[in-house]
């Protein structure tokens, strides 16, 4: 596979194009802009490269209307948990299509270790009792929650985001891969990045056509194939898994349904796997009913789902914010959106942030949890969803 063509913090852009500065786009003040690639992604049918920065926007409906409105070419970027939080979005001034994945096992980076756990075990199995008891409340509306805790992670020497990337894509099964360059969302994120292999397509538009693949439900994979295999078998038979997912699948045929037609949604999901998780799929397609409508409006209009929040979404956000504060870019959306229309998110999981020094990272992982959830159970499936940036890292565990 080809290394990823994204340029080093403090190094030249793989291709220089256009000198002028950026244009600020909103009401924020201009920021600084670094000069690594603001964006790629990579994902089996291809990677999407973003060359230099043309124009920043303070929100993301800022720049879902330039891009409607035909005054950018195109958005790449990410979009935080908190929908009113601000993103991290750009005008490239180029958006160049390569017909491969990236990735590079190879590529050295520095030892990481871990540095922290935040919060401790206990504080988190302390937390999803606390989920538990609002779940189990017949007189309380919260059916699903999903709890994240991170590890911060300490290297020898700065991590370079495309060597990261590249190890990334390079042990995902179907070669996913991302990196951002968050500092167009301002204060401190200027200089870090946000870097990760999400298996979860939020939504990807094509023409009139819509997808989306919602994961939710999990079982970590096992290195014997017998076992394995009857892991993944238990998975989707299991009640508990079922009902976490059906929240998710629920939500996006509610978003979708006044933007589609011919809405396609399978009655049970299927399997899908990563090198460490099995999960509970659902792929979903449907018809634009209006062709204005972008990639970006649609991954705005179903983000944030019970895939990384909860149902009800306020009761769900709510308990998050009590819980954990705030997340940043951690399940939020990283993706891109043309003029056409055409584009492509994913949802912000199995991912690290990088700090602009690139010795520090934080990586989150969560678990939904429904009335049924075992709180032992949750801890383990966190542990295993780090799995993911930990293995790319070479973390010993
Ligand atoms: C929230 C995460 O995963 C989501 C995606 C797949 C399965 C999930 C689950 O089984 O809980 C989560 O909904 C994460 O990896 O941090």
């Amino acid at each position: 596979m080809q290394a990823p063509a994204v340029a080093a913090p403090g190094t030249a852009a793989p291709r220089q194009i256009g000198t002028a500065a950026p244009r600020q786009i909103g009401t924020a003040a201009p920021r600084q802009i670094g000069s690594a690639a603001p964006f790629v992604l990579s994902r089996p049918h291809g990677t999407v490269v973003a060359e230099g920065v043309d124009a920043r926007f303070a929100s993301a409906g800022e720049a879902a209307a330039a891009l409607r409105a035909g005054s950018v070419a195109a958005v790449v970027g990410a979009l935080p948990f908190a929908p009113d939080h601000h993103a991290a979005l750009t005008a490239p001034v180029a958006l160049r299509h390569q017909p491969d994945p990236v990735g590079d096992v190879t590529v050295a980076l520095p030892p990481v270790r871990i540095a922290a756990t935040l919060p401790t075990e206990d504080e988190h199995l302390d937390r999803v009792a606390t989920a538990l008891r609002q779940l189990r409340d017949p007189a309380d509306d919260l059916a699903k929650v999903v709890l994240a805790r991170a590890l911060l992670l300490r290297a020898d020497a700065p991590v370079d985001p495309a060597s990261l990337l590249a190890r990334l894509a390079g042990n995902d099964p179907s070669g996913n891969g991302f990196v951002v360059d968050l500092t167009a969302a301002g204060g401190p994120w200027t200089g870090r990045h946000l870097v990760g292999a999400s298996p979860e397509v939020l939504v990807r538009r094509r023409g009139d056509l819509v997808t989306c693949h919602p994961l939710a439900g999990s079982a970590p994979r096992h290195p014997d194939p017998e076992v394995d295999r009857r892991t993944g078998r238990r998975l989707v038979a299991s009640e508990k898994n079922l009902a976490e997912h059906a929240h998710v699948v629920d939500a996006l045929r509610a978003s979708l349904e006044p933007l589609c037609t011919d809405l396609d949604i399978p009655g049970s999901p299927t399997l899908t796997s990563t090198r460490q998780l099995w999960h509970l799929g659902t792929p979903i397609s449907g018809r634009l009913r209006d062709r204005s409508v972008t990639a970006l409006d649609l991954a705005l209009a179903v983000h944030p789902t019970p895939a990384i929040c909860g149902t009800p979404t306020a009761p769900a956000r709510a308990l998050i914010q009590e819980l954990e504060g705030d997340r940043g870019f951690y399940a939020g959306a990283v993706g891109w959106a043309d003029r056409d229309g055409d584009g492509e998110w994913m949802v912000t999981i199995r991912c690290a942030v990088l700090d602009a020094d690139g010795t520090t990272l934080t990586t989150h992982a969560g678990g939904g949890i429904v009335a049924g959830s075992d709180p032992l159970d949750e801890l383990a499936e966190t542990t295993t969803k780090f799995g993911t940036v930990l293995e790319a890292l070479g973390v010993r565990r």
